[in-house]
C-alpha cells in the first residue's frame, strides 16, 4: 500500500481551494507505490494526483524534484507536472505533510516487459538525460557507493536471518567497488529508480515517466545501469541479452554512450545491484510483520550482483 496518511474530503477540499484546479468530485487512495501516500482525485476540470510525503523524503530536497519534474516536462519529456497554487509555490501541507499535486499521466507501467519495452525505456532515459541538461539545482545522491557501507553497517548483525555467507561476500564486494569505482565518467541528473513500475505505456509506446523521488547527480551510465538490471533479467534469474541489446540501442539512438562509460557498465551494473540489495535488505529486516507495504526480494538483486561480478565487458549486455 502506499496511504501511510490518511485525508478527509473536508481537508482535501480546503487544499484544493489554494490551486485553480476545479472543485473536488472524488478521490481514492492509491495502493501501489513505497514511499509516500498517493491520492488519485477528479476535480470539474479533470484528474490529478496528490502526493504526501512521508517520513523518508527529506522536505528539504522537495524543490529539487517538483523544480526537476517542471524542467523535464519544460524540456519535452512526457513526466507528471506539478501544479503551481494560488501563491505561486507548488508545495503546500495537508494532515500535517508536504504536498503537492501533479498532473495525471495517461498508461500503464508493463507488468510483462517486453523488448520493444525495452527498447523504449533506452530512448526515454537517454531523453530524460538531455532534458535534464540545464536544470540548475543538484541532490547528491546518497545512495551511491559511498552510501553502501554505512546501509551495510545497519543490516549486517542480522543478515544471517538471510543468508550466513553473506557476512564475508558483501564486505569484499563493498572493497572491491569502493576501490574500482569509476571517477570522471559524463554526469547530469539521473532518475535512479527506473523499474517498470516507474515507466509508463499505452501498449508498447513509452507514455512517460514517473517517480523521481530518487533522482539526483551522478554518472549518466549508472542509470543505464540501473535499467539493465530492473529491466533485462527474466522471473528464472537469467539476463535476457535480447533485451539488454534493444535497452542500450534505445539509449544510444537518443545518446550514444563514451568509449569510457561503456567499459565502465559491469562495474556500474554490479554497483547498482548492490544498491538495490542493501536496501531490500534493510527494509526486509527492519518492516515491522503486519505492515500493509509489500517488501521486495533482496535476494533477487544478490543473484543479480553474482552475475555481474562474472561479466567481462558490456558486450555481455548486448553492446
Ligand atoms: N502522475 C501520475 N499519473 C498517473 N498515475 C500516477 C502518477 N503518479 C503516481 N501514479 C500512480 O501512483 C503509483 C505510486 O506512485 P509512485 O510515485 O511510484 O509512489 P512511491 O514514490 O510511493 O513509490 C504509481 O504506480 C501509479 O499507479
Ligand atoms: N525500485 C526499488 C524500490 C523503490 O520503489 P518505488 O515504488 O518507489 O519505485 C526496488 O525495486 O528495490
Amino acid at each position: 500500500m502506499a496511504v501511510y496518511t490518511d485525508i478527509s474530503e473536508d481537508e482535501l477540499s480546503a487544499f484544493l481551494g489554494d490551486y485553480d484546479a476545479g472543485r473536488l468530485t472524488s478521490y481514492k487512495g492509491i495502493a501501489e507505490g513505497v514511499e509516500n501516500s498517493n491520492f488519485l482525485l477528479h476535480t470539474t476540470e479533470g484528474s490529478f494526483i496528490l502526493t504526501l510525503y512521508e517520513k523518508r523524503v527529506d522536505p528539504a530536497d522537495l524543490p529539487f524534484f517538483l523544480g526537476l519534474m517542471q524542467h523535464l516536462a519544460k524540456n519535452g519529456l512526457s513526466c507528471p507536472l506539478p501544479l503551481i497554487r494560488r501563491d505561486g509555490g507548488m508545495l503546500g501541507q495537508l494532515a500535517g505533510r508536504p504536498a503537492a499535486m501533479v498532473t495525471f499521466l495517461e498508461g500503464m507501467w508493463p507488468r510483462k516487459p517486453t523488448v520493444v519495452h525495452c527498447r523504449e525505456t533506452g530512448k526515454a532515459i537517454a531523453a530524460m538525460h538531455l532534458a535534464g541538461e540545464g536544470f540548475e539545482i543538484t541532490r547528491r545522491n546518497a545512495l551511491s557507493v559511498a552510501g553502501w557501507r554505512p546501509l551495510w553497517d545497519k543490516s549486517e548483525a542480522r543478515v544471517h536471518e538471510i543468508d550466513a555467507t553473506l557476512r564475508d561476500e558483501i564486505p569484499s564486494e563493498l572493497a572491491f567497488l569502493e576501490a574500482n569505482w569509476p571517477k570522471g565518467l559524463p554526469a547530469g541528473v539521473i532518475h535512479a529508480d527506473a523499474f517498470p513500475d516507474n515507466v509508463f505505456f499505452l501498449g508498447e509506446t513509452f507514455s512517460g515517466l514517473i517517480d523521481f523521488y530518487f533522482a539526483c547527480n551522478d554518472f549518466l551510465a549508472y542509470d543505464v545501469a540501473i535499467c539493465l538490471n530492473a529491466w533485462c533479467f527474466e522471473k528464472d534469474g537469467s539476463f535476457n541479452l535480447t533485451k539488454g541489446m534493444a535497452l542500450l540501442e534505445g539509449y544510444q539512438e537518443v545518446r550514444p554512450l563514451s568509449e569510457a562509460e561503456a567499459a565502465a557498465l559491469p562495474i556500474l551494473a554490479r554497483g547498482s545491484a548492490l544498491r538495490f540489495f542493501l536496501t531490500r535488505l534493510y527494509d526486509w529486516l527492519e518492516t515491522p510483520p503486519g505492515a500493509l507495504v509489500v517488501k521486495k526480494d533482496p535476494l533477487e538483486y544478490l543473484r543479480k550482483l553474482r552475475f555481474h561480478a562474472h561479466v567481462k565487458s558490456a558486450a555481455d549486455y548486448g553492446l
